[in-house]
């Protein structure tokens, strides 16, 4: 007889569930947490520096962070967008290959404004330990937040969104991607869930608005709901501009359990993934 669980839990419920534990299940991630200032060939030597340090410390997994090659800015997005047609015509681009090839990691870069036929999106690459470029994610859900006298800010005066879902298999599992705001809605994680993803790989930059309500509680939602990895990994907070941002990039478990997590100041959060946990909890 069927058991009870198994009825009325509609992911146990999926017949068609297409998990599978991938080669490797057991590794380290690395979620960078680094420091954005507004002079982009600094940014890019410091995600180089953070991305070279992580994998020394055995990392085959690394999140950067939402917007890490540019200020969260309205006065900086236009200005320091990159066209990706051409890979090697964008300095961005370069140098997560270059690092992603030579550390032998898969880098899940975060996200940088990209400029595609004059339209800028908020867009995340994805590259693998050869340092090829395996996908790209535009930002779906694009954020705008009005609390008068705090902090007013809307996404899509500036960026387009992205219409296209992202998951990537990789020496490191099958990765879903998604981009801040994007860890708001229920409905992406469970597709992704659906196809068998093992972890949500969300580069964000909560603001402190909506960051210590919410960022960590969406994050273990989202884990508990489709029993799987969530990563977070967040910009450090810089109180200088208009948009302070939470910090806080976080690894939860497919019991919700936080397994490691950050202040709000650059540094990198270092934690053993082991996907078996999946099977266990379901
Ligand atoms: O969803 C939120 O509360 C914050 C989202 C956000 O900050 C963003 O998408 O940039």
């Amino acid at each position: 007889m069927a058991s009870l669980w198994n009825t009325s839990n509609p992911a146990m419920a999926d017949a068609s569930d297409p998990f599978q534990l991938p080669n490797i299940a057991k590794f380290k991630v690395a979620l960078c947490q680094l420091s954005v200032t507004s002079d982009k060939n600094q940014n890019l030597d410091r995600a180089g520096i953070s991305i070279k340090t992580a994998a020394e410390q055995g990392a085959k997994l690394l999140v950067l962070p939402e917007m890490w090659n540019c200020p969260y800015s309205s006065d900086y997005f236009a200005k320091f967008a990159e066209d990706f047609t051409n890979e090697d015509a964008s300095p961005t681009l370069s140098m997560l290959s270059d690092a992603a090839n030579s550390h032998g990691i898969t880098i899940v870069g975060g996200s940088v404004p990209e400029r595609d036929h004059g339209r800028l999106y908020n867009t995340c690459c994805i590259f693998g330990p050869d340092g090829k470029l395996k996908a790209k994610h535009r930002k779906i859900h694009l954020f705008a937040i009005d609390v008068p006298g705090e902090i007013s800010f809307k996404e899509s005066d500036f960026f387009l969104a992205g219409d296209q879902t992202t998951i990537v298999d990789t020496e490191v599992g099958r990765i879903g991607v998604g981009i801040c705001h994007d860890l708001q809605f229920p409905e992406l994680a469970a597709l992704y869930r659906k196809k068998g993803v093992h972890i949500i790989c969300y580069p964000g930059a909560f603001n402190v608005s909506t960051g210590e309500l919410l960022w960590e509680l969406v994050q273990r939602a989202r884990a508990v709901d489709n029993q799987l990895f969530i990563a977070t990994c967040s910009p450090s907070r810089d109180s200088t501009g208009s948009y302070t941002i939470w910090g806080h990039s976080t690894l939860v478990e497919p019991s919700g359990e936080i397994i490691a997590t950050a202040g709000h100041e650059e540094t990198i959060v270092i934690a053993e993934i082991d996907y078996s946990k999946i099977q266990l909890q379901r």
